[in-house]
Order: C-alpha cells, then sequence, then structure tokens
C-alpha cells in the first residue's frame, strides 16, 4: 500500500470535537490530518446549536410582540414569514461558518480532505479509497437522530433535527415526538411563529432529566404558548404520505387517540455514528448502546487511538465536545493522560424561561436521597419582578459545610447565570464564598446570589443568640457602635 507518511494525529469528523482536537494538535506542533465526510462546522453549526438559537430569537420577538401589552405596549399586527426567518437562520449561520472553514484549519496549519473514513487496522484508515497512516487517531464523528421503531414512522420520512432547517412553509399542524432539549425548543420556537404543536413525551413530564420543578415551568410556558404538551404518552402508529400530511396514533393517560399533522418532527435522542468508521477493524470497542468507550483520559481500547464528542457516552453538548477533542488531542500527541471533569459540567436548555443546570441534582430521583437544597423564587428576584417574569427559580444542591455541589436556574438568561455556578462546583465553592462577592444590582444573577445568601442568613441565624449576647457585652462596656475611625 503506497503511503505518503504517518501522521502524528488523524482526526476524523469536523464537529466541534474534530475543529477543536485537530487545531490544538497542530498549535502543539503535530502534523495533522482532518478527514470530514461532508463540511467542517458538524451538527452545532449546521443542524444543531446556531440554527436551534437563530430560530429561537426570532420565535422570541414574535412572542415578545404578542405579549407586550402585558407591560402596557400592545403591538398589533404580528405576522411571521418563515422563509424569511430561515434566511435569518441561514444568514447566521454564514456569518460563523468561515471560523470552521477548510481555510482557517488549513490556515492553523491542519491539512483537510474530503472523504468518509474507515478503519481498517490498530493505525490505519481508508479514506475514499485512499490509505492513511497514522501515529495516534482521534474519533470524532458524532451522532445522529434515532428514529424509534414505530410502525410506518420510518416510512412516513418525519423531519429530523437534520431536515427541519429546509422548512420554507410554516406547517400548520406539527406534531413533535419528544419533549427532551430538542423536543422543548423546537416545538416553543415553531409555536411561536404559529404553528399548532403537538408535543408526545413517553415519560410523564419534559425534559426529564431536569428538575421537576423545572420541568413544570417549562411546560406551562410551553401552554401558554398553545403547545399541546402530552406528557407520559406513547406514539404507536404513525401513518401519511411520506415527508408530508398524516396522524399519530398515541396511547396516554387518557387512552388511545388519533393527532393529524401536517409535519411530524422526530426528536427522541441521537445515536452514535460508528456505522462507516467500522471501530472493531482497528480494536476499538464500543459499549452496549453503541458509544465509542473511552477511559478518563478519552482513549479508546486501542492505546493509539481516543474519542471526544457525541461520538462516547460522556459528551452531549458542545462545549463538552469542544473541551473533550481539546485534552483528547493533547493526550494523544504530547503522550499526556489528562482525564475530563465529569462532576461540573453545565447545560441549558434554551426554552423561554431557559433551564440552566450543573453538578449535582438539586431534586431527589430513581432513588436517591433528596440533596439539602436552598431556593430562591424569581418572585423575589428584583429583576425578575422588574420585567413581569417571575417564572422562574435558582436553587443550590448544598454538601457538608454548604458547598455548592449542584445547581438549578430557571429564568431568562438563566444560562448566563451558570458560568458562575460551574465554577462553584468545580472548586468546591460554599454559599459564603457567593454571597461574599459582590453582585451588580438587578440583574438575573441576583437569583442564585440571593440563594446563597439565604442559606449564608440561615445559619447567621442559627448563631443570633451567640452574636445577640455579644453585642449586649459590647452595649455594657461602653464600646463605640462602629468600626475604628480611618484616622
Ligand atoms: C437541534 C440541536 C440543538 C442543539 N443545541 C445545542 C446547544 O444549544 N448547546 C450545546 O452545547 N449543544 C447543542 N446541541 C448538541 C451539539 O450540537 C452536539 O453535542 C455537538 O455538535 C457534537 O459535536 P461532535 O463534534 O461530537 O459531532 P458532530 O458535530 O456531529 O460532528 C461529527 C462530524 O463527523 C463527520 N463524520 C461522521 N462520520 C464520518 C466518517 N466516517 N468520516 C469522516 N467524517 C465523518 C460528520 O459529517 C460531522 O461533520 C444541539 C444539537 C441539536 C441536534
Ligand atoms: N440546549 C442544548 O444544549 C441542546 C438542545 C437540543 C439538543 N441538545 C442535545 O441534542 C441531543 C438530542 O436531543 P433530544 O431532545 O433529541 O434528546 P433527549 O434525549 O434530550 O430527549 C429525548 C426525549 O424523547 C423522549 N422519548 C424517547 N422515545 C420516545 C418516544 N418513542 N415517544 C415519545 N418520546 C420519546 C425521551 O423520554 C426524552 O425526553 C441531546 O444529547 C441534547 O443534549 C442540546
Amino acid at each position: 500500500m503506497a503511503r505518503e507518511h504517518v501522521w502524528d494525529l488523524v482526526v476524523v469528523g469536523g464537529g466541534t470535537a474534530g475543529l477543536v482536537g485537530a487545531r490544538t494538535a497542530a498549535a502543539l506542533g503535530a502534523r495533522v490530518l482532518m478527514a470530514e465526510r461532508d463540511r467542517p462546522g458538524g451538527d452545532c453549526l449546521w443542524t444543531g446549536c446556531v440554527p436551534s438559537k437563530a430560530l429561537l430569537a426570532a420565535a422570541a420577538r414574535a412572542a415578545e410582540a404578542r405579549t407586550a401589552g402585558e407591560l402596557g405596549v400592545t403591538v398589533t399586527g404580528v405576522t411571521v414569514d418563515l422563509a424569511a426567518v430561515m434566511r435569518h437562520v441561514r444568514g447566521a449561520i454564514a456569518a460563523i461558518e468561515p471560523e470552521d472553514s477548510p481555510a482557517a484549519l488549513e490556515a492553523a496549519g491542519v491539512t483537510v480532505r474530503r472523504g468518509t473514513a474507515r478503519l481498517t487496522g490498530p493505525a490505519t484508515l481508508d479514506l475514499d479509497g485512499r490509505p492513511v497512516a497514522f501515529r495516534a487517531a482521534l474519533l470524532a464523528t458524532g451522532a445522529s437522530p434515532a428514529l424509534p421503531p414505530v410502525p410506518g414512522l420510518r416510512e412516513a420520512a418525519p423531519l429530523t433535527s437534520e431536515t427541519v432547517w429546509d422548512l420554507d412553509v410554516l406547517p400548520r399542524r406539527l406534531v413533535v415526538l419528544g419533549g427532551g432539549g430538542i423536543g422543548c425548543e423546537l416545538g416553543q420556537a415553531f409555536a411561536r411563529l404559529g404553528a399548532a404543536v403537538t408535543l408526545v413525551e413517553a415519560l410523564p413530564r419534559v425534559l426529564p432529566g431536569e428538575d421537576p420543578d423545572a420541568s413544570a415551568l417549562v411546560a406551562a410556558a410551553l401552554r401558554r404558548d398553545g403547545v399541546d404538551v402530552r406528557t407520559g404518552t406513547r406514539v404507536t402508529a404513525v401513518s401519511g404520505e411520506p415527508g408530508g400530511a398524516g396522524e399519530v396514533t398515541v396511547e396516554g393517560p387518557g387512552g388511545a387517540a388519533t393527532v393529524a399533522f401536517d409535519r411530524l418532527l422526530v426528536a427522541v435522542g441521537r445515536r452514535p455514528d460508528t456505522a462507516a468508521l467500522d471501530p472493531a477493524a482497528a480494536g476499538v470497542a464500543l459499549d452496549d448502546d453503541g458509544y465509542v468507550r473511552v477511559d478518563d483520559a478519552l482513549r479508546t481500547t486501542n492505546p493509539r487511538v481516543w474519542a471526544a464528542g457525541d461520538l462516547t457516552a460522556v459528551s452531549r453538548w458542545t462545549h463538552t465536545a469542544g473541551v473533550h477533542g481539546a485534552t483528547a488531542a493533547a493526550n494523544a500527541v504530547l503522550g499526556l493522560r489528562r482525564t475530563v471533569d465529569r462532576r461540573a459540567v453545565p447545560r441549558v436548555t434554551f426554552t423561554d424561561p431557559e433551564v440552566a443546570a450543573v453538578g449535582a441534582p438539586t431534586w431527589a430521583g430513581d432513588g436517591a436521597p433528596a440533596p439539602r437544597t436552598v431556593t430562591r423564587r424569581a418572585e423575589r428576584v428584583d429583576r425578575a419582578v422588574a420585567e413581569g417574569r417571575t417564572d422562574g427559580f435558582a436553587r443550590l444542591a448544598l454538601g457538608p459545610r454548604s458547598r455548592v455541589e449542584g445547581a438549578t436556574v430557571v429564568g431568562p438568561r438563566a444560562g448566563e447565570a451558570l458560568a458562575e455556578l460551574t465554577l462553584a462546583v468545580r472548586k468546591g465553592l460554599r454559599t459564603s464564598d457567593l454571597a461574599g462577592t459582590t453582585h451588580p444590582y438587578p440583574t438575573h444573577g441576583d437569583g442564585p446570589w440571593n440563594a446563597a445568601l439565604d442559606d449564608v442568613r440561615s445559619r447567621l441565624a442559627r448563631a443570633r443568640p451567640a452574636t445577640a449576647a455579644w453585642v449586649r457585652l459590647r452595649r455594657l462596656a461602653g464600646a463605640p457602635g462602629g468600626q475604628r475611625s480611618a484616622r
């Protein structure tokens, strides 16, 4: 086999994990080849975070215009042109794309080749018929939307997060399967843009991986936006024209029913993308769910091969894909064993209200004992009151000595409050550390800060007899009330 040379690192997949991994290795001086079957940027840029946040922004404008009357400003005649909304979505992608382009990668020292990679041995792969040899490889092929085995579903050719961006006409009736991150974000967006949305979630609540109080607030918000939220409901059959109108048969708490749709969107999770990769050929083992098995340093069962991003069971977001890609690449080319943090991992669902969480659960679940928590409701956060947005809360899960072990924040811009809480969890900070840090007033970040203050105050209240005795003693001794003056 004619080989050009042995690459220090071959990166398979040009999504966030691959992009960050390739750039990191090139910056460290490695000779890096990136193989991407389509176009660099991956799910986040083309079909995930960027288009969904752009769509949500348009939907939020429509919702704000319609509800501005609550604050005394009446907006009439709100109309939505989905083709124009999608132009905004594509514009956002186009503005960000140059960062991830082959030209930008080549400028950073990464050689980019278009092609589908297939592992052929412990240190070799095939790239559309061309053999490639590597000292180390980083697998970063991501994941694809899952389709549950419901009779008629595959034949109905439903929309997924990969195809929904091609819509230019708003479906009048949209059924969304799945009430996780994608189902709630896109369900709310399309409802706000004017579609009659039915959201079907198999489990008893939407966002089942979040604090139940967060799920309740998001379900209420979806209903306010007109979404017919059906939880504890399974789809048992789908019929209709491929890619067009039809109906789903559902079974829920109220028994069996049918729901008609003009378009059906499936968002019931994602499956790791290993089909074309042939991991077994390189001795790379998969777990029972098909994810590439990695240790804490992101090394696979082949010591020359690392993996990062949605392809592994330890990453579900762009931010983890990026951090893991960088860590794996540095480990691969420098021979390090840096491990990834699985504790202080933040996540945000960009519904309105947003749901932001990090670290240990703030609720009791699946037999786990209830953590000690402190909660500040948005009704007692001045900025939330001033904006008429009191559908939220900040809740901290506290460990020994009031260390912040986890947090859930629900409300407008909740995600922005999360950086501080992520640092708190990572560094084992206490509520007194947060409370003792001056926060600008009035911000939505006051929610978590006030929760921390509430905890500190409640502990101070327990010390009141001692502090009161000390104040009394000072009074009796005639001590001055304030501190010593500066002069
Ligand atoms: C609708 C939606 C909204 C989302 N919103 C957010 C959000 O707001 N915040 C957030 O953090 N996360 C969000 N995510 C998740 C986020 O997009 C993913 O976690 C992230 O993009 C995963 O990156 P990755 O590099 O692991 O994989 P991907 O981005 O999927 O990249 C994999 C790449 O590998 C290529 N590839 C696959 N197989 C081969 C092969 N054999 N040879 C060569 N190339 C191959 C693919 O073409 C692709 O470019 C969202 C996802 C969706 C679907
Ligand atoms: N803001 C964000 O960070 C963001 C937004 C969207 C997606 N994502 C990522 O994208 C990935 C996929 O998102 P997702 O929403 O598809 O998956 P998910 O796993 O978050 O949610 C899927 C939901 O579908 C439900 N479900 C499963 N089978 C069902 C069925 N047959 N009928 C009805 N409901 C069913 C599940 O109970 C779950 O609530 C996730 O890893 C997520 O982290 C992230």
